[in-house]
Parts: structure tokens; sequence; C-alpha cells
């Protein structure tokens, strides 16, 4: 679905990604990304959704170029990256951010708000009050019900639980996994425990390039990982 080949990524003159290679297939459930401050993983995520330019190398959706894409058209085939900074149109009401989230697919909406209601009833609860009113964890749940909306085939999660309480985190965790039986997930962790738990395969990023592929089982039984992140 995604590929990058050999990329590398740099703000203004400083080289921060370097002969990065993967992909996301249809197969994959949960695909976490994980790596210290600064590793890069927010960038590569910007590079998918073409917030970000490659300086060599090529992210390719579907056989097209990203950089030939505009973010919409990124949205229309299928990516979507729910950021860390979430995003939400805070004087906008919780229904008003999801009819936001379909701009691209104005079909059925109204059906597709009542699917998100079922799976957060707590948006329900919420759908006329202020998004810039919630909790952390409501507006987090706002910001995944949201990139659902448009009905993305891979749903990209840059640090989901930033900020939240642990009890919220671990249901922010269940909600991922509840996803993953229908939209293949990319994730960024700081929790990178967890991250690994979900995933199907893993990919260790450190200093802009990838040092270690693996199942995530298996990256959560490398010496290496256990003794830097775990
Ligand atoms: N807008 C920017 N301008 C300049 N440098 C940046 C910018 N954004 C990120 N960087 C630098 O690029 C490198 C990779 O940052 P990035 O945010 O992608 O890492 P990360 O692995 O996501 O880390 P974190 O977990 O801290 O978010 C870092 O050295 C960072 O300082």
């Amino acid at each position: 679905m995604i590929e990058l080949s050999n990329i590398d990524v740099s703000y203004d003159r400083m080289q921060v990604i370097w002969d990065v290679s993967l992909e996301l297939s249809e197969e994959d459930t949960v695909v976490s990304l994980v790596g210290p401050n600064g590793a890069g993983k927010s960038t590569l995520m910007k590079t998918m959704s073409g917030l970000h330019p490659v300086d060599s190398g090529s992210v390719t959706l579907w056989g097209d170029d990203v950089a030939d894409l505009d973010p919409g058209e990124i949205v229309q085939h299928g990516f979507v990256l729910v950021s860390e900074e979430r995003n939400l149109f805070g004087e906008m009401s919780v229904r008003e951010n999801l009819e936001m989230g379909a701009y691209r697919q104005r079909d059925d909406i109204d059906a597709r708000i009542e699917q998100m209601y079922d799976r957060f009833p707590i948006l329900e609860e919420r759908s006329e009050q202020r998004a810039g009113s919630l909790s952390g964890g409501e507006q987090q749940m706002l910001a995944i019900a949201r990139g659902l909306m448009s009905e993305p085939k891979i749903l990209a999660l840059d640090e989901p639980s930033e900020g939240l309480a642990p009890q919220i985190t671990d249901r922010v965790f269940e909600i991922i996994d509840e996803i993953s039986d229908e939209t293949t997930i990319l994730l960024v962790e700081q929790h990178v425990d967890k991250a690994l738990d979900l995933a199907d395969r893993a990919y260790l990023l450190e200093n802009g390039q990838i040092v270690h592929e693996d199942t995530g089982q298996g990256m959560l039984e490398s010496d290496h990982v256990k003794d830097a992140y775990l």
C-alpha cells in the first residue's frame, strides 16, 4: 500500500533521515515505528502524508508518487495521519469536527458519525460540546474518530497517548487494537512495550536510520531493545 524506497530527508540543510526503506501491506494490522526522541519517526510520518518532501528516494501510495499528490489527495488515497498536535477545531462542536473529517467523502456522513458514536460513546454524549472543552483523552478519541471518518486504509498515529493518564492510555491502546481489525495502523508511541505488543511488525529507527526490523514479539525479545527502550 505504501512504500518508502531509500529516502533521505532534511530540514534546511540538516539531514535527519538516511536511506530509509519500509513498506506497509494490506496484510499488516499494526506496524510500530520505535526509537529514541529525535530519531526521525514523526518526520517519516510527515513525509508519508506529503507534509515534508524527500531529498532523494521515493514515497509511493498504491504506486503513485506522494510528491505528485496534494494532502487532500493523499487522504483520498487512503492514508490519514493523526499527528501529535491532534489539530482539532477547538471552537467547533464534536459533531462538526467529525463532519470535517469526511470533507472529501460527503456520502453517508450521518451513518458514519453513528458508527463513531457506537465505537466512542463518550463522543455522542459530548456531541454538541466544543472540542476545545474536552479532556485530553476525549480529544484524542475525537482525533482518531475524525481520522476514521474518511475510511482510511492506513491510519498513522503519532504518539496517541501523549499527555494522557495511564488509565486513558490503556483505553487508547484497546481502541487501536479494535480499529486494527479493519484498518492498518502505523504507530509511533513512547510506550514502546505496548506499541510492540500490539504490532505484527516493527521497525527500530536510530539517528535517522532503520537499524532493526522484526515482528513486534521478536523486537520485544531483542536484547538491544530491552536494554535501551524497555
Ligand atoms: N521543523 C523542524 N525543523 C528543523 N528540524 C526539525 C524539525 N522537526 C524535526 N526536526 C529535527 O529532525 C530530527 C528528527 O525529529 P523527529 O521529530 O522526526 O523525531 P522523532 O523520532 O519523532 O522524535 P520525538 O519522539 O522527539 O518526536 C530531530 O533532530 C529534530 O530536531
